[in-house]
């Protein structure tokens, strides 16, 4: 299937993403603190356009089943992960809404959340924005099965971080694969190429995203004489 060979031509990134400074920091239960502040920040507000992004899909959708799957995923991404930053908060020993009230869309993560926004008013169809939004959960369920199956993570405080994205991303997954293989199938090949790109630079954007993190990525306008660090 279409989405098979996308998760295939994704695997390179997410083994990167897997041996970068964030979640080495996670496997070894040592990832800075301030690391993981500058990522609760970010993904508090990620995850709120997310779920502002999936009312743009639904609105896109003719599927009455998909339409009251994706209503209960806009509850999951506004309420139930949660759970996985308590987890985080925990670990920087901080409440949780101390650490995300100052948050903003740093570089990387404004870039990614505006890659999702641009395919959503760009085009009818709703597989292009799925496209671009399937790796938020697929890379974490895949770094997070990889995580599991390669470290014994007893005694590590963030290993309910790691069990959560074991296990709550099939469902979700399964319609996203539904929607894009039915289009893929009667699409021309100039937009697979788009579906493509769509998925495989959103894989990208997550990579991004917890460098963005490791790094505490800021914008810079005040610089002389430089140009506006882009996160880079
Ligand atoms: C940036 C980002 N990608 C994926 C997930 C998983 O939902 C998340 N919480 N944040």
């Amino acid at each position: 299937m279409f989405t098979d060979e996308l998760k295939k031509q994704a695997d390179p990134i997410i083994e990167a993403i897997y041996n970068d400074d964030f979640i080495q920091g996670i496997i070894r239960g040592d990832i800075n603190k301030d690391a993981i502040r500058h990522y609760l920040k970010a993904d508090h507000l990620y995850l709120n356009e997310f779920a502002k992004i999936y009312s743009l899909l639904i609105a896109k959708l003719n599927d009455r089943e998909g339409i009251n799957f994706l209503l209960g995923q806009i509850d999951f991404v506004l309420n139930g992960e949660i759970a996985a930053h308590q987890t985080m908060a925990d670990y920087v020993g901080e409440d949780y809404d101390v650490i995300i009230k100052d948050g903003e869309w740093y570089p990387s993560s404004d870039h990614y959340i505006k890659h999702m926004y641009y395919n959503a008013f760009r085009y009818d169809d709703a597989s292009f924005t799925i496209c671009a939004m399937a790796p938020c959960p697929y890379v974490y369920q895949q770094l997070a099965l990889k995580i599991a199956a390669r470290h014994e993570l007893t005694g590590n405080p963030l290993k309910p971080w790691v069990d959560f994205y074991t296990v709550n991303m099939d469902e979700l997954m399964n319609h996203l694969d539904r929607w894009v293989n039915n289009f893929a199938e009667q699409a021309t090949e100039y937009e697979r190429d788009i579906l493509r790109r769509n998925f495989l630079e959103s894989c990208v954007h997550e990579r991004r995203f917890f460098n963005m993190a490791a790094r505490q990525e800021e914008w810079i306008f005040h610089a002389e004489n430089s140009t506006i660090n882009s996160g880079n």
